[in-house]
């Protein structure tokens, strides 16, 4: 059957089961009524073949502006979904309420293929524009939608199952789609129930970080449960009234419709006021404590947090009893490349300029720019970043330029390593004692770490290491912002920019039970990948610029072009750190003015030569080459070097006979030896490794 045929007799169906003339009843009353509007209301052709429209690119970035932060909470949400869903052949998508998709995560592959149907950043998937679809229908219901394959409107998309569930705002209104689309009819049911979860997840981080400035009760009728996904999450405002709830709140106290509940005062919900519940909360420490329901017979157990501290944050703005969210600064989608796929394409603009103290974290490489700009515009907001990187990549110098750049460049920044803390040591260090707190206690007592990075930052570098019983102590500071130093009744406010940073993958030790969640979700506002040394492509300005840092006070020397192909080609599995060692035993073996590979460390030549760089082992014992060629070989941008790359391996392959060459290239002799003069490859190079 041909396309059309089929799309003819996929329309045709619709048409009988709309029009009563056929039983819909293999189809949910969802797809039903979903076809009816897509014909009645919407008008469209069942039969016809059609793409999603796509934005421009000004329209897409206004609209990824004004969701960016609400992108930025999903992000790490829709990493953790598409990891547990383990499936090449599926796409993790956030639409807004339009139905434009604003981030998506695939692998490579399955981007490549259902870009053809329309599934990509910029297009629109609501019902009017693409028929029944789970993102479309998922908008129109407010409810979560499964749309199997031939239950799709139009037929190029019954190859694909979706399932979709809607996010709320804390004002209960419907602010974006989380979808998952695949190839597999049978995942969605599974898929639907991970969704949900991500869904409440997203919203219970937004009301944490929209209501940080006010005070907040977290309830449940199991007291193991508070503290989890299931907790009832209530905001308040200074009069005791409510400013918002999460799901679970409305559902705990009695099936309350959102609109019902705002403004609500708190002792109309319990049999205590908000005075009492905070007098209880603060004697019984981190223990939820009893308190029954006003018009339930439920008795709760909860928690309080005072509200937050600090003029960088997302504190509502309370106009005339009424409830204004500050409007969000522009800051873009975070980059698919954080967790998943580093081949989606980031949705970072390029025109914003890096600024000064970052400008030595990127020379060019797209991946490392990316993270610079995003962690640029995070900052303002003071959102949570965690810094994921392979050991040596960069992390701490990272997170100092971060609070280069941030407004509290100005006050302290403050890191601790939490994998070598002594576990003996570790509260004190944090917190803080009062004097005289133990034996052994410095007499004038000591301001801990925490309160050190006060009004600034706070890098806990390692934090994948840091032990779970400290676990629970960090996170009630970070939930709390305030600080008691050991010994002392005090309590201290604190508010700072908090940084993180990590070589291994948070998502997978909270999977595996090592990690609390909690805490994950305190930390990750935010995850920036910092590409390993081998992935980047701006090696050589980098290797130019270390050895120039290197070489102080003197000029860097110049090195010579075996030793760039040795850089370039060794995978420097320790990242920057290994290259900034490699290059200080370079300097100090070297002349002063020309670094040749035998001044290198022998097992990175080695390293270099089985990871295929040309003569690496050959030219490590030979005389160098001139200084003034090293230097012109060591302008070479890397598009040019990888080209000199392939030449010498075919001159090499075909013993330096240049007309065999130039055939195996399909270019004239003449060209080739243009190109040998222009990347500077002598074919006298041949002599010295005895070829002819
Ligand atoms: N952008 C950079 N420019 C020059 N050198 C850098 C840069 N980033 C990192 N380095 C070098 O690499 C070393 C390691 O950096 P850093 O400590 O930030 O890495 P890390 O990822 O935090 O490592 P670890 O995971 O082992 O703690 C630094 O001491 C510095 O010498």
């Amino acid at each position: 059957m041909t396309i059309p045929e089929s799309a003819s007799r996929h329309g045709e169906q619709i048409l009988n089961v709309v029009n009563g003339q056929l039983c819909g009843l293999q189809h949910s009353a969802v797809v039903t009524r979903s076809w009816t509007r897509c014909l009645r209301d919407f008008r469209l052709d069942p039969a016809q073949q059609r793409l999603p429209a796509i934005l421009t690119r000004p329209e897409l970035n206004e609209r990824l502006d004004r969701m960016s932060e609400l992108i930025a909470f999903a992000q790490p949400q829709m990493s953790m979904l598409y990891q547990r869903l383990a499936d090449p052949d599926l796409a993790v998508v956030l639409t807004d309420v339009d139905g434009v998709i604003v981030h998506m995560l695939s692998s490579v592959e399955f981007s490549q293929d259902v870009e053809l149907l329309g599934l990509r950043t910029g297009a629109v998937w609501s019902e009017r524009e693409a028929g029944t679809n789970g993102m479309g229908t998922c908008l129109i219901e407010a409810e979560p939608v499964a749309v199997r394959q031939s239950e799709h409107y139009f037929a190029q998309y019954t190859s694909l199952t979706c399932s979709a569930a809607p996010i709320f705002n804390e004002h209960g209104v419907l602010s974006a789609v989380l979808d998952v689309t695949s190839r597999s009819p049978l995942l969605q049911q599974h898929s639907l129930a991970l969704l949900g979860i991500s869904c409440q997840m997203i919203e219970n981080r937004m009301l944490d970080e929209r209501f940080r400035h006010a005070h907040q009760l977290h309830f449940h009728s199991r007291p193991e449960l508070v503290n989890t996904l299931d907790e009832g999450k209530l905001a308040l405002d200074d009069n005791a009234r409510v400013l918002a709830a999460n799901r679970s709140a409305l559902l705990q106290l009695g099936g309350y419709a959102l609109p019902a509940l705002l403004g609500k005062p708190i002792d109309e919900l319990f049999k205590t006021s908000l005075a009492d519940i905070l007098e209880l909360c603060a004697r019984n420490g981190p223990h939820p404590v009893p308190v029954d329901g006003a018009y339930t017979a439920h008795r709760f157990f909860m928690l309080a947090r005072q509200p937050g501290l600090g003029s960088g944050g997302a504190a509502p703005l309370r106009t005339a009893g009424v409830l204004a969210v500050p409007a969000t600064p522009r800051h873009p989608a975070t980059p698919a490349s954080a967790q998943v796929s580093t081949q989606v394409p980031t949705q970072v603009p390029t025109q914003v300029p890096i600024p000064a103290p970052a400008t030595r974290l990127a020379y060019g490489d797209p991946q490392m720019e990316a993270q610079v700009r995003l962690a640029q515009r995070v900052l303002t907001r003071r959102i949570p970043v965690f810094l994921h990187g392979e050991t040596g990549s960069g992390k701490e110098v990272f997170a100092n330029a971060m609070h280069q750049m941030s407004p509290a460049r100005e006050r302290a920044f403050v890191a601790i390593n939490c994998a070598s803390l002594p576990e003996n040591l570790i509260e004190s260090e944090l917190f803080g004692y009062r004097a005289g707190a133990f034996t052994g206690a410095q007499r004038e007592g000591r301001r801990g770490k925490i309160l050190q990075a006060n009004g600034g930052t706070l890098f806990l570098d390692e934090i994948g290491d840091m032990p779970m019983n400290l676990q629970s102590r960090l996170l009630r500071v970070l939930e709390d912002r305030q600080v008691s130093p050991l010994g002392s009744e005090t309590v201290i406010k604190v508010d700072f920019q908090l940084l993180s940073a990590s070589h291994r993958d948070l998502a997978e030790l909270v999977h595996s039970g090592q990690f609390r969640a909690d805490l994950f979700y305190r930390l990750n506002g935010i995850e920036l990948r910092l590409p390993p040394l081998r992935e980047r492509s701006d090696k050589l300005p980098l290797i130019q610029h270390i050895l120039a840092e290197e070489a102080q006070p003197l000029p860097p020397p110049t090195l010579a072009p075996e030793a760039v192909q040795v850089l370039l080609h060794y995978p420097w599995p320790g990242n920057l750190r290994q290259l900034r060692h490699a290059l200080r035993i370079a300097l100090a073996l070297c002349d002063g003015e020309h670094i040749a590979c035998r001044h290198l460390p022998a097992d990175i030549v080695q390293g270099a030569q089985q990871a295929g760089a040309p003569h690496a082992s050959a030219l490590a014992a030979q005389p160098d080459m001139q200084s003034d060629e090293a230097r012109t070989l060591a302008q070479f941008n890397a598009i040019e070097l990888s080209e000199r790359d392939t030449l010498l391996g075919l001159l090499e392959q075909h013993r330096w006979n240049v007309s065999t060459v130039a055939r195996s290239l399909s270019i004239s002799r003449n060209t080739l030896y243009r190109k040998l003069h222009r990347l500077h490859i002598r074919l006298a190079q041949s002599a010295q490794t005895g070829q002819s």
